[in-house]
């Protein structure tokens, strides 16, 4: 038990699931799930555990932001043994050529956090994904026919950017494709303790075209990422 998380030792697979919001969780668990059962609720933010296609897999929502994301697997790994961590996410659009639905592999993760730039001292540490669950992802998208692009996320601090899409400055130029706000402390803290992780997202609103997508589109797009992020972890 943590201040944050109080299941017991073994109510978590050794893959998790982890969306921010803990209402997709609910309804990760609840739509997708063999047998869901909830393993933590702590401040509402909910986890569960269960089967997908008969093999062990958990769900637990990270909340928004990477100070949040940090705790929730900080935990996971050190208190809980998890060992292959999936962030499945929405993200803005910040190049033209990414469509709403379609799905994001996060492959590297650039950032503003100081989680991330205070740890490096004059170095900028590159967050970036298992190689391992980023094939497994690209391939398994691909048998479905999924559309994906893998590339350099943002994962920021500040959703509401005060000068809106021009404060992103040259990262658009330098082929950053999205922006979300926790790859960049999923992936450094899975180097620093030695497990497993990838983002996945769909992009959701494009921040050139302001293009968005509508409620329908959103819960059959988020579906179609489940699914994948689903596979990719129980074969993890
Ligand atoms: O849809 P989720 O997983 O919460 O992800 C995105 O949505 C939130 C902002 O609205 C941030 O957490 C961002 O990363
Ligand atoms: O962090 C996020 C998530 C979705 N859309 C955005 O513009 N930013």
């Amino acid at each position: 038990m943590t201040p944050h998380n109080h299941a017991k030792p073994g109510d978590y697979a050794e893959a998790v699931l982890l969306p921010g919001d803990p209402l997709r969780a609910k309804w990760i668990a609840e739509t997708f799930f063999e047998a869901p059962r909830l393993v933590n609720s702590v401040r509402n933010c909910l986890g569960y555990t269960g089967t997908w296609k008969g093999k062990p897999v958990s769900v637990q929502a990270s909340g928004i932001g990477q100070p949040s994301l940090g705790i929730y697997v900080h935990e996971l790994i050190n208190v809980f043994g998890v060992k292959s961590l999936i962030r499945v996410g929405t993200c803005g659009g910040l190049n033209a050529k990414v469509k709403v639905r379609d799905v994001i592999l996060a492959q590297g993760a650039t950032t503003d956090s100081s989680i991330v730039k205070g740890r490096f001292g004059p170095y900028n540490y590159a967050p970036i994904a298992d190689f391992g669950l980023l094939r497994s992802a690209a391939d398994k998208a691909d048998a479905k026919g999924l559309k994906f692009h893998a590339g350099n996320m943002l994962s920021s601090d500040i959703f509401y950017h005060q000068d809106g899409f021009a404060g992103y400055d040259k990262l658009p130029e330098h082929g950053v494709i999205g922006v979300e706000m926790e790859a960049a402390t999923l992936y450094t803290l899975a180097a620093r303790f030695d497990v497993k992780a990838l983002t996945i997202c769909t992009m959701t609103d494009c921040l050139v075209t302001h293009e968005e997508i509508s409620a329908e589109e959103r819960q059959s797009s988020l579906s179609e990422m489940v699914e994948l992020a689903l596979d990719v972890a129980v074969d993890a």
